[in-house]
């Protein structure tokens, strides 16, 4: 069964022993497998220990004590260095329907990494291996995802994982810019015109719907989109069809639909804003991102990768640098932290930015009395805690939805909104 699985995939017993292996497998992990005697945890993480007692969710457990299949994303060691991984696990019934044992079966996630320079989206912290599952569910599938998240956060850059992680991936990805798009520039950028439809217009232009046909479509920043023009983008959704200006024909479109918006769309649908109609259509698997701030412990690796993407591999940052970066506030996010990389290394005369290169407004901070920099770390619970406030202060939909979103059932939702004091927005 396993050798008939083309990505790495084990059979385990409950005790972490790997007793099958296919060949990818092999490829993946540096570390050689005896069948029988090497756990899972030696050869994925080289960890002594079964990974809920290194800090980490354990599949495996969750796998026993729900005797349902399980996933989770996990940081492996492999022959491409640490990766991440996209883990599923699944409960193997004898005839009796006693557990033989549990097959795993990894999917490399590319698109992100812990580390500096080797992916797209770089993080660690909680909340973005959070947003990792979230994407790793949501890609494959076709269902219309809306992604919310401060300016500057990597809601263009998700998308984009989305659309290359995606059956899509080979085709288009467009990204149409909602903000200050006029009635007549929407309908001619989105659906094209024809010769002589108005004045000015002496060819005809395929339009981005059409240019998008078989892959995908990223709307950035929807809730600028005007109520006028709403209607038209509801039946362009509805029926992907539309007309390019000036046609009497129909045309078809099949892409598949990724939204961003830094706005509080429900708030919007209440106040009559946007339409409800179109709300439910965008929103069929919304993912948070995390601000910077919710990420703290990711702005010295950002800060590194950063370094080697603007062609500063040589340059560091000195404790005390980082400490005053880890203490603002990032209103601009991830862009922010990337031009205040950029701006600093240009000033250091040497391999060593210090505070003195920082923007006025971050060195002026006062440091006294705090020795070293040392990554802000939280607890697990303390992790949850506030990765669930934060949800629970703007998620939108119902409560069963969000419990299917972050993978447990509605009363463990309940039971963990209980624990930390929490109560769901109203809707
Ligand atoms: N996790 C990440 N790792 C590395 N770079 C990132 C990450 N997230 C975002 N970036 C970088 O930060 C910058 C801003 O990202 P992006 O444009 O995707 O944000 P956005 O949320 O779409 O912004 P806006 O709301 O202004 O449209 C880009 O340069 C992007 O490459």
């Amino acid at each position: 069964m396993i050798n008939a699985i083309d990505k790495p995939a084990i059979f385990i017993t409950p005790d972490y022993v790997i007793h099958a292996v296919n060949q990818p497998y092999r490829d993946t992990y540096q570390d050689d497998v005896i069948t029988g005697q090497s756990r899972c945890h030696q050869i994925s993480h080289r960890n002594t220990v079964p990974c809920d007692q290194a800090g980490e969710s354990c599949p495996l457990a969750e796998c026993q004590q729900s005797g349902r299949a399980t996933t989770v994303v996990h940081n492996h060691k492999t022959q491409h260095g640490d990766s991440y991984c996209d883990i599923l696990m699944k409960p193997v019934h004898d005839e009796d329907g006693m557990v033989l044992g549990y097959l795993e079966i990894l999917e490399r996630i590319q698109y992100a990494s812990s580390q500096a320079g080797k992916g797209k989206l770089i993080g660690n912290a909680p909340s973005f291996r959070q947003m990792l599952q979230q994407i790793s569910r949501a890609a494959p599938a076709d269902i219309a995802v809306l992604l919310q998240g401060e300016t500057g956060s990597g809601k263009e850059l998700v998308a984009q994982a989305i659309h290359d992680s995606s059956k899509r991936s080979k085709e288009a990805f467009v990204v149409i810019e909602c903000t200050g798009l006029t009635e007549t520039l929407f309908e001619s950028e989105l659906f094209g015109y024809e010769k002589g439809a108005f004045t000015g217009a002496s060819t005809s232009k395929k339009g981005l719907i059409d240019a998008a046909d078989g892959g995908t479509v990223f709307f950035d920043e929807i809730g600028d989109v005007p109520l006028s023009m709403q209607v038209k983008l509801l039946r362009l959704l509805e029926t992907g069809s539309y007309r390019p200006v000036g046609s009497l024909k129909q045309r078809k479109s099949n892409f598949r639909l990724v939204c961003a918006t830094h706005k509080n769309l429900k708030e919007m649908v209440e106040k009559g804003l946007f339409r409800q109609d179109l709300y439910y259509r965008i929103a069929g698997f919304p993912i948070l991102l995390p601000s910077l701030r919710q990420r703290r412990e990711d702005i010295a690796e950002l800060c590194h990768h950063f370094l080697i993407q603007t062609g500063h591999a040589d340059k560091n940052f000195t404790r005390e640098t980082l400490l005053l970066l880890s203490r603002y506030s990032f209103p601009g996010n991830i862009r922010e932290l990337r031009n205040i990389v950029e701006q600093s290394a240009l000033l250091s005369v040497d391999e060593l930015i210090t505070p003195a290169d920082l923007p006025m407004h971050l060195s002026v901070q006062n440091t006294a009395g705090e020795p070293e920099f040392t990554p802000h770390l939280k607890t697990l619970d303390e992790a949850e805690a506030s990765y669930l406030s934060d949800i629970a202060a703007t998620y939108d939909g119902t409560p069963e939805s969000l419990a299917e979103v972050l993978g447990v059932s509605t009363r463990t939702l309940y039971r963990k909104l209980q624990r930390y004091g929490l109560t769901l927005r109203k809707r």
